[in-house]
């Protein structure tokens, strides 16, 4: 394809990823961090797309310093954020969607651990957006052999995908750390896609759209590996961690822990049941042990299995 100019925000793991995803496919790629030298009005300079890649705590900022700055009507925008605002509940999607009311917004997501990536194992991913042909820009920009990139009409069904599993990650970890075998661990990850699946209708995704790569496979591959950081909190508070200890050695962001307040709230005031969500979150505001929190789940009260 054509080379396009892109402006990567955010260098930390996942934009320098992408970013070398981009760059390897012959893209003019240029990044901006809050840390680095290069200003975001020159990084954004003629982009034709803008992907954000920031920690959810840092979208809102960066969003509205975007706004004040030159954009090409015609310029695509790609979020690869996997979380929620606590503010106002909204997707980073729906913020940068709300920024710029008249450009193509674009959600990337899928079970993409990103040293995997760096390491060029193969893995695929989703690109989402209401406008077909914004997609599928983001699609050709970043497909290659290793790394296969499908288009998905679902944007919030694909980002709250990519979203919620964190907070079932978290889960997987206690599951692994507490060595609770393979059953408990299937039997959680399924009603965890249960629980993202209720939670997700509500915000209006699709139901298809969890079963696919941006929801159970990225669910899949977050509850099942060690490089996941969402993964990580979990496994090393089953170990007798402190979460404020294990947050001061993550590399990077464990998003899930910001997304199950959120979540747990938002539960509450529209009456959904999450039960798995409501546990991790009492284990992260110390209410109770992984232990406590695991026979809190087994002995709620018997049911079918779906309310049909
Ligand atoms: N690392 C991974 O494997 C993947 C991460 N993601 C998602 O991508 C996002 C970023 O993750 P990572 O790159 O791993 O995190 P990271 O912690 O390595 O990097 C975060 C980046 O966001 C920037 N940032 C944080 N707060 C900011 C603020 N207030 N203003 C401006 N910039 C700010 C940091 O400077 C850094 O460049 C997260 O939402 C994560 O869930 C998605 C897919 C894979
Ligand atoms: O989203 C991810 C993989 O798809 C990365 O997971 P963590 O943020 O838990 O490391």
């Amino acid at each position: 394809m054509q080379k396009t100019t892109i402006a990567i925000l955010g260098a930390g793991a996942w934009g320098a990823s992408l970013a070398n995803l981009a760059t390897a496919n012959g893209h003019i790629v240029r990044v901006w961090s809050r840390q680095g030298s290069a200003t975001l009005k020159a990084v954004l300079q003629d982009a034709q797309i803008v992907v954000s890649a920031i920690s959810m705590k840092g979208v809102r900022d960066v969003a509205s310093q975007v706004q004040s700055l030159p954009i090409s009507p015609e310029t695509t925008f790609v979020t690869a954020t996997k979380g929620l605002d606590p503010q106002t509940t909204r997707t980073p999607s729906q913020i940068w969607q709300t920024a710029f009311p008249n450009h193509a917004v674009v959600v990337l997501s899928g079970p993409n651990l990103s040293q995997e990536i760096q390491q060029s194992l193969p893995a695929a991913t989703v690109v989402a957006s209401s406008i077909t042909t914004a997609a599928e820009l983001a699609q050709l920009v970043f497909s290659s052999p290793r790394f296969r990139v499908y288009t998905n009409p679902d944007p919030v069904g694909v980002e709250l995908g990519g979203t919620l599993k964190n907070v079932i990650a978290i889960a997987a970890g206690v599951c692994d750390g507490l060595q609770l075998g393979t059953n408990a661990k299937a039997a959680l990850v399924t009603r965890g896609l249960t629980e993202i699946i209720r939670i997700g209708n509500f915000w209006g995704a699709k139901t298809e759209t969890f079963y696919g790569l941006s929801g159970l496979g990225d669910l899949l591959a977050t509850c099942n590996s060690s490089l996941s950081r969402n993964y990580q909190v979990g496994y090393q508070m089953a170990g007798g961690k402190t979460l404020t200890d294990i947050l001061a050695n993550l590399p990077g962001t464990a998003e899930g822990v910001n997304t199950c307040e959120v979540l747990v709230r938002l539960a509450k005031q529209q009456n959904i049941t999450m039960p798995i969500t409501e546990q991790v979150y009492r284990l992260l505001q110390s209410e109770v042990t992984p232990r406590q929190a695991l026979d809190e789940l087994m002995v709620r009260d018997i049911k079918p299995e779906y309310n049909y």
